[in-house]
């Protein structure tokens, strides 16, 4: 099981490299890496399990956060009342098209290689049509906005080297920007 001790910071190198992409048919430990990861989130999001194992809650995680570089991300987006909103491991995804339209979450953003909070607003786009595979090797193409377009986008840059502090204004990091809208 993935706990916070394998979970890479802030100066490992790793976070700041390009990810490989993974070949198909997955290898076996391609599979378990992806469920594992996915666990990760699942048991991060339960209060008990998540002070038991004391985890940070994540609702997503890429491979580079445990010293993987490969283009795998497992995305768990609740929403507010408990039901699943986008839940899937995503492998070699790539954003096809952005909206114009930016958007930026109200409370910021944290990430669990980040061990300090970094205030200020993380501008990214809207909506995106994000393309997949998932563990089957099935392709699929799907449009996210909002909240769990916003939270992919923090994966996939995270298989870039980019940290979502990248992102935020360093003169005024609470300037909203033209164009953009903010999600609460
Ligand atoms: O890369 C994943 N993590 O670092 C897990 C911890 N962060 C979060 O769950 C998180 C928190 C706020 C906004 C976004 Cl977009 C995300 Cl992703
Ligand atoms: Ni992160």
């Amino acid at each position: 099981m993935i706990l916070m001790k394998d979970i890479i910071r802030e100066g490992n190198p790793t976070l700041r490299a390009t990810a490989k992409k993974v070949s198909f048919p997955l290898s076996q430990e391609d599979r378990d890496l992806g469920k594992k990861m996915m666990k990760y989130l699942e048991v991060s999001q339960d209060e008990k399990l998540a002070e038991k194992y004391h985890l940070r809650a994540g609702v997503g995680l890429a491979a580079p956060q445990i010293d993987v570089s490969k283009r795998v991300a497992a995305v768990l987006v609740p929403d507010n009342d408990g039901s699943i909103v986008f839940k899937d491991v995503l492998y070699n995804p790539r954003i096809l098209r952005e909206s114009v339209k930016r958007a930026a979450l109200n409370e910021g953003e944290g990430c669990l290689s980040v061990d300090r909070n970094v205030a200020g607003l993380v501008i990214r786009t809207d909506r995106i049509t994000l393309e997949y595979y998932d563990v089957n090797g099935e392709r699929h193409e799907i449009k996210l906005e909002n909240y769990p377009a916003i939270v992919v986008q923090h994966e996939i840059d995270h298989l870039n080297g980019t940290l979502f502090y990248d992102h935020i204004d360093k003169e005024s990091p609470f300037k909203l920007p033209e164009n953009t809208i903010i999600i609460e």
